[in-house]
């Protein structure tokens, strides 16, 4: 019997609005529970309990006959995200069966826990946390978890990092330099997740990814790095399943 995967949202197709994938036709499958609790987290519903209602324990092959439901014949990729999807064992039978059927599969995760599956991601997003968030990296569990991946030569893998001020940006520095091989990513921090003004998230949005444009251009730890936004965010504010 195939076990229970804890879901909260099934979406897209839609655009993958951030790091590696930036622009990527995708479906999102976004599991319940997080190991952390960030400050600023802009998906807080699938681990405060303010969504509890709408967390389904699903099979794998649930899963897939939604998105096959949801997306017909217009997607090849499936983006699994959370909460944290590295808590649930379980996730390994999806991600075998999405590969069976031809389909790409992306993850985002904070690089706290480590699963044997990680091995059958095609495109694998650590995005370890800066201070801002109030959460403090593990590194002996994250160099582990780099280690493990580059052995393996034909995985996509990158890190991005988050940053709303200074000392997110240093975090990132630091980051960088530990795994320098590893293709790194910062990404605008969203300050006004509950903001349902979207002119003015937008404004805001671009005014904040200018600042950081200005700091990587003028670091000199950082000159192999990819600025990005949350493309999604400037598009459709601050909206849930999109
Ligand atoms: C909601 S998390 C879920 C996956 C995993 N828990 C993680 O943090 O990587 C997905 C991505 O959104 C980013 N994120 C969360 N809140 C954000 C915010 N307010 N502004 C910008 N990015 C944010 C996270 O850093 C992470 O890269
Ligand atoms: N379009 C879109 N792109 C995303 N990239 C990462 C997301 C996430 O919440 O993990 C996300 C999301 O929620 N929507
Ligand atoms: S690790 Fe990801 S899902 Fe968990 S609280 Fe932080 S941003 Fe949110
Ligand atoms: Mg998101």
């Amino acid at each position: 019997m195939m076990k229970k995967i804890p879901v909260i949202e099934i979406f897209g197709p839609t655009i993958q609005g951030e790091g590696m994938l930036i622009g990527q036709k995708t479906m999102f499958v976004r599991t319940a529970g997080c190991d952390y609790s960030c400050r600023w987290c802009d998906s807080a519903f699938t681990w405060d309990g303010s969504a509890k209602k709408e967390i389904r324990q699903l099979t794998a092959l649930n899963i897939w006959r939604e998105l096959q439901q949801l997306g017909g014949d217009r997607f090849n990729h499936v983006t699994i995200s959370g909460g944290n999807p590295a808590l649930i064992q379980a996730l390994g039978e999806l991600v075998s069966l999405l590969k069976q059927n031809g389909i790409r599969v992306a993850l985002e995760t904070q690089g706290s826990r480590w699963q044997e599956w990680f091995y059958e991601i095609d495109d694998l997003t650590i995005s370890p946390k800066p201070p801002s968030s109030g959460m403090k990296t593990d590194f002996h569990v994250l160099d582990d978890i780099i280690f493990r991946l580059t052995k393996k030569e034909k995985q996509g893998v990158s890190l991005k990092v988050v940053v709303f001020d200074d000392a997110d940006f240093s975090y990132a520095e630091m980051v960088h330099k530990r795994y320098p091989h590893i293709p790194f990513y910062l990404q605008v921090g969203n300050d006004a997740i509950s903001s349902n003004d979207e002119s003015m998230l937008r404004t805001a949005l671009l005014d904040k990814l200018n600042w950081l444009v200005e700091k990587t251009v003028q670091s000199k730890d950082m000159n192999d790095v990819r600025v990005l936004p949350q493309l999604h965010t400037l598009l459709w504010g601050n909206k849930r399943g999109v």
